[in-house]
């Protein structure tokens, strides 16, 4: 019998033992965090090849062609995205170096600016600030650094005013709140997948999200036509306003419509002597807390350009009805309205512009990315109903906050964790969607969603135990449906039914549809066979068994070209049988280089 060593069984993921554990307590809410890389995949790997150098060259990770982990340095580009990815490069180069994997701890959330700090440690003794200029020498080169260096903080500054304090924000402080709900009792309105009760709880949900801010009362109101300038007609609308003035201490009204007019909303609050806000204003709040880096914030911002508009309409005309039509500013042959249109205008440019070149500088990073050809999977859904958890339950990174919270994650992060072939993918963490939010609001986000069209996967995760689940599910296809995304990522989505721990004995309905629950980690192993064999058909790429002659120079090759799984050397023989993901690409070029190699299919 022949005796065979397996020599390279590589290191699983590490256990999931930052995760909460069940019946113990929640999480508590934390700043958005950044990724931490789960120990190197060929922890194996590394004892069998000994060396550090010849470690290197075999760790693909997951690559085809692209050059192998560690990565080097990447421009880095907005928010934790690339703070995640450069992290990943730091770690794994730390890997590589033999670092213990103990070291490989997050490290605390930056915010975008440190990112140049990052990128380029200056080199010891080209002097204070000099940095660049001192390495490149003299001439141009420093120039054109100098000048590079001048524009970034240029951009800052100009980063700075347009993050300047929002017209539109709301008082911080408490806030006691009537939410007040225009069900529409019949008609094409009618939503035949909710009820006023249940869209009403989604609101308290809304409000309970901000700190001091309480729910007084909820009142249902019927409607015929939530659109009118009232909402309601005339006879619900003094009930209402009745309702609304015994109230104690009341502070505001949050009417659980998508938009109210500047007019309708100056009117009402004449009426009813408090603040009135809408869906519109309530999220856009909700995203002004929670917004972390730049480029969420200038999201909020873009998306308050049209509040600013209408409201902008509205002081105008107020405006015109007190002096009797309107006036030029004094010499400018521009009226107010002329003015302050052009003003918001040129904010909106420059809005747009410095979401652009964030946009741009990701776009680098994807390509940098897909040059390592990580398969990416996009983690989806509606908000609240388990992204993060099963992010962080899938690739074991403690880091991560999931909270009992609407719009806990705004922006687009990614964390890297591994197949059950031990394939490395980085998962990519997303806003969470809300039905009816305002196209506008959605519109200001699609830069941030646009990179969910560069992954190779998409996986939809639902919160099963939600009474509006269906409706929910509706909300997220059709925001996705809108993203024009390429039309194999939404025949490929994985359907995830989360929170099955909360119904006992619980099975899908829908076909393909997986159970389980991130929170308790029931079902994953499932659902990460499942991503597996969707990325595998996505990438293109092969998982494949193939015996190598130990005198030549396959198993070499295949280390730098492939990902190399497991090797069982069969001494007697010189021989060894290896595991690899390769792609279709690579595959090919090893048939070419060794025709005569025994090849299987796994
Ligand atoms: N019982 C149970 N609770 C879960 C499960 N998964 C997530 N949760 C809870 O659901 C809440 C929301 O979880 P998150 O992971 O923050 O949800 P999210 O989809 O990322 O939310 P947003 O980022 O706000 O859109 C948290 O309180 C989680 O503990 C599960 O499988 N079972
Ligand atoms: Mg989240």
């Amino acid at each position: 019998m022949k005796q065979r060593k397996k020599l390279n069984s590589p290191t699983p993921p590490p256990p999931s033992r930052a995760l909460p554990r069940r019946g113990g307590p929640r999480p508590r809410a934390a700043p958005a965090s950044i990724t931490a890389l789960p120990g190197p995949v060929g922890g194996g790997e590394r004892r069998h090849m000994g060396g550090r150098r010849r470690f290197r060259g075999g760790r693909k990770d997951a690559a085809g062609d692209g050059p192998s982990l560690p990565c080097p340095e990447e421009p880095m580009g907005p928010g934790s995205l690339s703070r995640s990815l450069l992290l990943r490069c730091r770690r794994a180069a730390a890997a590589a170096l033999d670092a213990p994997r103990w070291h490989c701890r997050p490290l605390p959330a930056r915010p975008l600016s440190a990112a140049a700090r990052l990128r380029a440690p200056h080199p010891p003794g080209t002097g204070g600030g000099g940095r660049r200029k001192g390495a490149a020498g003299a001439g141009g080169r420093g120039e054109e650094e100098d000048e590079e260096e001048e524009e970034e903080e240029e951009d800052e500054a100009e980063l700075e005013e347009l993050l300047g304090p929002s017209p539109l924000a709301l008082e911080p402080g408490a806030q006691r709140v009537a939410i007040v709900h225009p069900a529409v009792k019949w008609g094409p309105r009618k939503s035949p997948l909710t009820t006023a009760e249940l869209q009403i709880a989604e609101a308290v949900a809304l409000v309970d999200t901000l700190q001091n801010w309480t729910v007084l009362d909820k009142i249902i109101i019927p409607t015929k036509n939530p659109d009118k300038k009232f909402v309601f007609g005339k006879g619900n609308f003094q009930v209402l306003t009745e309702k609304i003035k015994k109230l104690p201490h009341l502070t505001a009204v949050f009417l659980n419509v998508q938009r109210v007019s500047s007019l309708t909303k100056k009117e009402l609050e004449g009426a009813w002597g408090v603040k009135v806000f809408d869906r519109y204003t309530i999220v856009l709040h909700i995203f002004r807390c929670n917004a972390r880096t730049k480029e969420a914030k200038l999201q909020i911002a873009l998306a308050e350009i049209p509040l600013l508009r209408s409201n902008l309409k509205n002081e105008v005309s107020q405006r015109d009805q007190q002096r009797g039509g309107s006036r030029y500013i004094m010499g400018s042959g521009e009226t107010f309205l002329e003015t302050q249109n052009r003003i918001l205008k040129e904010r909106e440019l420059k809005i747009r512009n410095a979401l652009e070149k964030l946009r741009r500088k990701r776009s680098l990073l994807r390509t940098q990315r897909r040059k390592r050809e990580f398969p990416m999977i996009s983690v989806m859904g509606y908000t609240n109903c388990g992204k993060t958890t099963l992010i962080k339950a899938l690739t074991g990174e403690a880091g991560l906050q999931p909270r009992d919270q609407l719009f806990a994650t705004l922006d687009v992060t990614a964390h890297a964790g591994y197949l059950p072939s031990h394939m490395a993918v980085i998962y990519v963490d997303t806003i969470g969607f809300l039905t009816d939010l305002p196209h506008n609001l959605v519109e200001s986000f699609s830069a941030t969603l646009e990179e969910v069209a560069y992954t190779d996967l998409i996986v939809h995760v639902r919160d099963i135990t939600h009474p509006e689940t269906i409706l929910q599910k509706a909300t997220v296809l059709s925001v996705l449906k809108n993203l024009n995304l390429p039309s194999h990522l939404l025949d490929s989505i994985v359907e995830v039914h989360n929170k099955v721990d909360l119904i006992e004995r619980y099975k899908p309905t829908e076909e393909n549809a997986l159970a389980i629950s991130a929170l308790h980690g029931h079902g994953l192993e499932e659902l990460k066979q499942e991503i597996e064999k969707k990325i595998l058909t996505a990438t293109g790429k092969k998982i494949l068994t193939i015996d190598v002659n130990l005198e030549g120079p396959q198993l070499s090759w295949l280390y730098k070209e492939a990902t190399v799984q497991e090797v069982e050397v069969m001494p007697e023989d010189g021989t060894a049988r290896v595991k690899v993901i390769i792609s279709s690409s690579a595959f090919g070029r090893y048939k070419n280089l060794f025709p005569n190699s025994k090849i299987f299919m796994s």
